[in-house]
């Protein structure tokens, strides 16, 4: 079963085409990263899948729903973590916490907030205003604000950034038994090639806008006769030819 389906996604902003008429779909209870360069596309699709932004045209099933229509139905099994969201600076960590469970209408709060953080070490200062946080404690916030509602669905913007490679290391571990104890559905933009290499069962490289290339890690290594995937996201980078002859 699918977690999403996109036919057909198109987002234009007046004359530039952010993303252009890309299909994908991702296996529920699957880690699906989406890579791509600066621009390239990949926070446009997460904020049509999320409901932020409508698409120009195209289709997108979230958990089953159309996303367009009847993303109400939907809302409550998703969230989503992104280091450029910010949380409200004033409020303390807890406030935060407080304020979107209540959105998510989280059933025993202050229960799921303590147990966030704890498993998110988050303890010792979550009673200090958000704004006074580091940028790696900032990260761990919004995490576990995305978590705070068990979703079915993951979308991940950059999880670990801004984190050191102990807490980062020890983050993707976290995400990777989440999915396994609950069956939810990871799909992250990231930069981090080993992270995705760890992480992902399937990738999807966006340039300009539209989906270049798919496959498991191991399908891209193979098809591109490279060992890594930072190998791999340069020679589709810099238009290098595929060992089969096909323009990367
Ligand atoms: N609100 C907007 N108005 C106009 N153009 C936009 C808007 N949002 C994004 N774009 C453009 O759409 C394209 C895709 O942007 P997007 O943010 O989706 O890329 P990205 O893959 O997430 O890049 P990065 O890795 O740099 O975050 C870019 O050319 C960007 O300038």
């Amino acid at each position: 079963m699918s977690a999403i389906e996109v036919a057909g996604l198109t987002k234009r902003f007046g004359s530039v085409v952010a993303v252009d008429r890309i299909g994908f779909s991702v296996a529920a209870g699957s880690c699906t990263a989406l890579l791509g360069g600066n621009g390239a596309g990949k926070t446009t699709t997460l904020s049509m899948l999320l409901g932020l932004l409508l698409p120009s045209e195209g289709s997108i099933r979230v958990l089953g729903q159309d996303m367009v229509r009847h993303r109400y139905r939907v809302l409550p099994r998703l969230n989503f973590s992104s280091p450029y969201v910010d949380l409200p600076h004033r409020l303390t960590v807890r406030e935060n916490l407080t304020v979107y469970g209540h959105l998510y209408c989280v059933a025993g709060l202050k229960a799921r907030i303590a147990e966030l953080a704890r498993e998110l070490d988050l303890t010792d200062f979550i009673d200090r205003p958000a704004g006074k946080l580091s940028a790696g404690q900032k990260t761990r916030v919004s995490l576990a604000r995305a978590l705070l509602n068990r979703p079915d669905l993951l979308l991940l913007d950059e999880p670990t950034a801004s984190l050191d490679p102990d807490t980062a290391d020890w983050l993707r571990r976290y995400f990777l038994d989440y999915r396994a104890q609950t069956g939810a559905t990871l799909l992250l933009a990231s930069h981090n090639m080993t992270e995705v290499e760890r992480m992902c069962d399937q990738v999807l490289i966006m340039k300009r806008g539209g989906i270049v290339d798919r496959g498991s890690p191991a399908e891209l290594f193979a098809r591109y006769d490279r060992t890594t995937m930072e190998e791999v996201f340069l020679d589709i980078a810099r238009d290098r030819r595929r060992p089969d002859g096909v323009a990367a």
